[in-house]
């Protein structure tokens, strides 16, 4: 791709629903090194990648919370499984020779380095992928809510949202098959409309600190590339 990308530092939300390909459970580690072949594409563009990715294909805290159990601890399981997926996709990018760094919101130092803004920074501007694990480190949010306070700390121009559909629609198109799709929205029409397509908390912060958000299928190959010249098939959220 020879078109000059848009931005210069951006952050990838990766679906962790999506690392599961159709096994139901886990990872397929064909789409984990799929991914991360889309990754590679976007960094050999020069664009300085940071990575937060879901957990939901191992577990979500509301599992636990909805059986009658605490859903602090189910929410410490959740983001113990964003921490597994972030190091099967650093697993991935370094099969194709790429620096990757995983920074975890939870202290685990034999596995990986613990976060903090200034590490992050490092990584980034010498080149590496940063992949942002554990979440924001706290229970009661999501790593969308992670995703955008992760691209204002790394002063990201934009989050690209990469999940199971490829934008974002009037009601949910799994459960509404004639939901309309929109091109480009603001975030204040996202929460007014009551889009659930990212939790609230996500996009408020994002529009606090005026990131536009890029929603977009993480199936679809080279998606992430395409979106990086302006092109693709994804819905905008801008303030503007
Ligand atoms: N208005 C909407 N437009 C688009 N998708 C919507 C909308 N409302 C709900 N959704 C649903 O939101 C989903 C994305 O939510 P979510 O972030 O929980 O999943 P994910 O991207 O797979 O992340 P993870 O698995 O890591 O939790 C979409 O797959 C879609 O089914
Ligand atoms: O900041 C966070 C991020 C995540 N969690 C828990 O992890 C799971 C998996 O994350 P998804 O965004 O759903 O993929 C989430 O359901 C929470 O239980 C968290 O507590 N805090």
């Amino acid at each position: 791709m020879t078109a000059k990308p848009l931005f210069k530092r951006v952050l990838l939300k990766c679906s962790g629903e999506a690392l599961m390909g159709s096994q139901g459970f886990g990872i397929d580690v064909t789409v984990s090194d799929r991914i991360a072949a889309d990754i590679a594409e976007v960094r050999a563009m020069g664009v300085e990648v940071g990575v937060v990715v879901g957990g939901g294909n191992i577990f979500r805290g509301v599992a636990v919370a909805s059986k009658g159990g605490d859903r602090v601890t189910g929410d410490h399981m959740g983001m113990l499984a964003t921490v597994i997926n972030a190091l099967a996709l650093a697993t991935s990018l370094r099969k194709l020779g790429i620096t990757t760094e995983v920074l975890s919101a939870i202290s685990m130092p034999e596995i990986c380095q613990s976060f903090s803004q200034r590490a992050a920074q490092h990584h980034l501007e010498k080149g590496r992928v940063v992949i942002f694990a554990g979440g924001t480190g706290n229970p009661f949010f999501t790593t969308d809510s992670a995703a955008a306070l992760r691209a204002a700390e790394m002063g990201a121009e934009a989050i690209l949202k990469g999940t199971q559909v490829d934008g974002i629609y009037s009601a949910d198109p799994k459960l509404h098959p004639d939901a309309t799709r929109f091109d480009t929205l603001t975030h204040d029409e996202v929460l007014d409309k009551g889009l659930a397509v990212m939790d609230v908390a996500a996009v408020a912060l994002a529009r606090e600190n005026s990131i536009p958000i890029v929603v977009f299928s993480i199936h679809e190959k080279g998606a992430f590339a395409r979106i990086m010249v302006g092109e693709g098939r994804a819905t905008i959220v801008r303030d503007h």
